[in-house]
C-alpha cells in the first residue's frame, strides 16, 4: 500500500466553528501510515510558516477554512503541483460552492481526499493572487466592516452590513482599459471575477467559468434590489442598466480617488489602481471520489 504525506491546514478561527471534530474526522480516515502534518494558522506570518512546509513534497493538502484560507495556501505552494482538497469552513465559501463541493463534513472530506481532480485559473491583482471574486466598491467597504467589527460568520456579516450601505462612498468613477480599448462606467462596485456566484450563493456572473482562461470585470451601477433577487434565482438575465460585464485576460482599473479594495474576501487597503491578469490552470483541486 502507498503511504500518502499531506499536509492539512487549519483556520481556527473562520466561520466562528470549531474545527477539532474535523481534524478527528480525517485521522478517521486516512490510514495509520500516512504522514498527516498540521498548520494551524494564526493570522500573522502563515505565508512565512506554510512556506517553509512546501519545501517537502506531498501528494494532497487539505484545508479546512474559507476562501482566504484557500488562497493562503495557494501563495505559499507557489508553482508547486500538488492538488488541495478543500473541507469548506468559512462564513461564505465562495470558491468550494462555485465548484460545487459537498458542504457535509463527512462528504467534504471524501471528495478532498479523492481521485477525481480539477485545473482552475487564478486571477493575479496588483500582483496577489485571487481564486474567487475580488472587489473595489462596496463589497470591499463591507469587508473591512466586517474584519474590524465584534461579530464574525454570516450574521456578523449581515450585522455589520447595514450601516455600511448607508454610508458607502460610493458611485465611483472606473476607468476600464483593456488591451484595444478604454471605457469609463459610473458604478457602486466593480468585481474581478474568475467564477460565477458570490459564497452567499448570488450568480453575479452566469457565463463565468473558473477554468476558461479569462475573467469578467462586472461593474453595478446602482443597487438594485429586484436585480438582486434575480442573482439570488439563478435564473433571469440581469439588466445592464444594473450591471454590465466585460470578459477580458488583462485589464488595468483606475479611479479618480482610491477606494477599498479585497481579494476573496479579504480586505486589501484603498487603492486607486488594480492592475490584473489571468493565471491559466494555476490550480489543481479535488472535486470528486
Ligand atoms: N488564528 C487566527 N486568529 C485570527 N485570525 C486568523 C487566524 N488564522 C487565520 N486568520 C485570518 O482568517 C482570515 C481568513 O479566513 P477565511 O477566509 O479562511 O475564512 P472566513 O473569512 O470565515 O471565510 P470566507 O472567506 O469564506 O468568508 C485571514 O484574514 C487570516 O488572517
Amino acid at each position: 500500500m502507498q503511504i500518502m504525506k499531506l499536509l492539512l491546514v487549519i483556520n481556527p478561527i473562520s466561520g466562528d466553528q470549531d474545527k477539532e471534530p474535523f481534524v478527528k474526522k480525517i485521522k478517521d480516515h486516512v490510514n495509520s501510515q500516512d504522514e498527516l502534518d498540521i498548520f494551524r494558522t494564526n493570522g500573522e506570518n502563515d505565508l512565512e510558516q506554510l512556506r517553509e512546509y512546501f519545501r517537502k513534497k506531498y501528494d494532497r493538502v487539505l484545508v479546512i477554512g474559507g476562501d482566504g484560507t484557500v488562497k493562503l495556501v495557494a501563495e505559499a505552494m507557489d508553482d508547486s503541483p500538488v492538488s488541495i482538497g478543500i473541507i469548506p469552513a468559512g462564513s461564505a465559501n465562495g470558491l468550494a460552492s462555485d465548484l460545487g463541493l459537498p458542504e457535509s463534513p463527512e462528504d467534504a472530506i471524501t471528495v478532498a481526499l479523492g481521485s477525481e481532480t480539477r485545473k482552475i485559473d487564478g486571477v493575479y491583482l496588483n500582483g496577489e493572487l485571487g481564486l474567487h471574486i475580488s472587489d473595489l466598491g462596496l463589497n470591499a467597504e463591507l469587508i473591512k466592516e466586517y474584519e474590524n467589527g465584534f461579530f464574525r460568520g454570516k450574521l456578523g456579516y449581515a450585522l455589520n452590513s447595514i450601516p455600511t450601505l448607508f454610508q458607502s462612498e460610493g458611485p465611483y468613477d472606473f476607468t476600464i482599459q483593456t488591451k484595444n480599448r478604454t471605457r469609463k462606467i459610473r458604478g457602486i462596485m466593480l468585481a474581478f471575477a474568475n467564477s460565477k456566484k458570490f459564497g452567499t450563493g448570488a450568480v453575479v456572473n452566469p457565463d463565468g467559468k473558473i477554468d476558461d482562461g479569462i475573467f469578467e470585470i462586472l461593474v453595478f451601477k446602482k443597487l438594485d434590489f429586484i436585480e438582486i433577487i434575480k442573482t439570488l434565482q439563478h435564473t433571469e438575465q440581469l439588466s445592464r442598466d444594473f450591471v454590465e460585464i466585460i470578459p477580458v485576460k488583462e485589464v488595468r482599473v483606475t479611479t479618480t480617488k482610491p477606494v477599498d479594495f479585497q481579494v476573496d474576501g479579504e480586505y486589501c487597503q484603498a487603492v486607486s489602481e488594480v492592475r490584473a491578469r489571468i493565471a491559466p490552470q494555476k490550480l489543481e483541486i479535488a472535486v470528486g471520489k
